[in-house]
């Protein structure tokens, strides 16, 4: 059996840590977070060290980064593979994902997330409770798509995008990175990235 390390003790974490419960192939599930000392616990998993914690243990471990910012996830991703860790990727078992599709080590799937057949997702992507991505999408890395956004197939969408909750992205769509869809978007024609859009069909909102 295997020991699961989540960095971050916050409820993201704590959804990661209950899939991973789920899972029935860890042995041990604990916490790290800046917090330590200070917070022993979350819930009934133990937090055991504080944000370097991970460095001096990365082969005691498979790492996943449980934090909801998408820069500050896919950073830390990152270092973990540049110092020779190995990520974990967090699948609930009533999440589809399909066996032909590419998904980038420390990632999560939540529950009654669907991935089609034929997509690419980057590494430190979160599909939150609810959300799909259909066939032949590119997701690069770090993005979150948030509870019950759907994206359809072939889109692009670029690295450390957050679709917000309950979006939509129609087919063939290409979203640039760092793009922030709002809450109930629906993504109609291209859009160029480093900004937040909203409504329908989505415009920006702001740089
Ligand atoms: C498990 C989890 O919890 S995962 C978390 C999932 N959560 C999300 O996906 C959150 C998505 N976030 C949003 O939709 C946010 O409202 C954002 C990021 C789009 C904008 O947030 P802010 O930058 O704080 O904007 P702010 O609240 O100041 O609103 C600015 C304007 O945009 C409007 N606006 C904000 N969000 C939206 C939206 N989703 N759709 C339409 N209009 C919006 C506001 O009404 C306001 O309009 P006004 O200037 O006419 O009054």
């Amino acid at each position: 059996m295997k020991k699961l390390l989540i960095i971050g003790a916050s409820g993201h974490g704590r959804v990661i840590a209950d899939c991973a419960e789920k899972m029935a192939c860890y042995e041990q599930i604990a916490f790290v977070d800046a917090i330590y000392p200070e917070k022993t616990s979350n819930l009934h998993w133990p937090v055991i060290g504080d944000d370097t914690f991970w460095q001096k243990h990365i082969k005691d471990f498979e790492i996943v980064v449980g934090i909801g910012n998408n820069d500050i996830r896919l950073r830390i991703t990152r270092d973990i593979i540049a110092r020779g860790g190995k990520l974990a990727t967090i699948i609930h078992p009533s999440a589809v994902v399909s066996e032909h599709t590419d998904i980038g080590a420390g990632s999560v799937f939540f529950a009654s997330s669907v991935v089609n057949i034929g997509c690419k997702l980057g590494i430190a992507t979160i599909v939150n409770t609810g959300a799909s991505v259909d066939h032949d999408c590119e997701i690069a890395d770090g993005c979150h798509i948030a509870p019950g956004a759907n994206i359809s197939g072939g889109a692009i969408i670029g690295e450390k995008s957050w679709l917000g909750i309950g979006s939509q992205v129609i087919e063939l769509i290409k979203i640039g990175d760092s793009s922030y869809i709002g809450a109930g978007a629906t993504v109609v024609s291209d859009l160029a990235g480093h900004a937040t859009y909203v409504g329908t069909p989505a415009t920006q909102l702001r740089k």
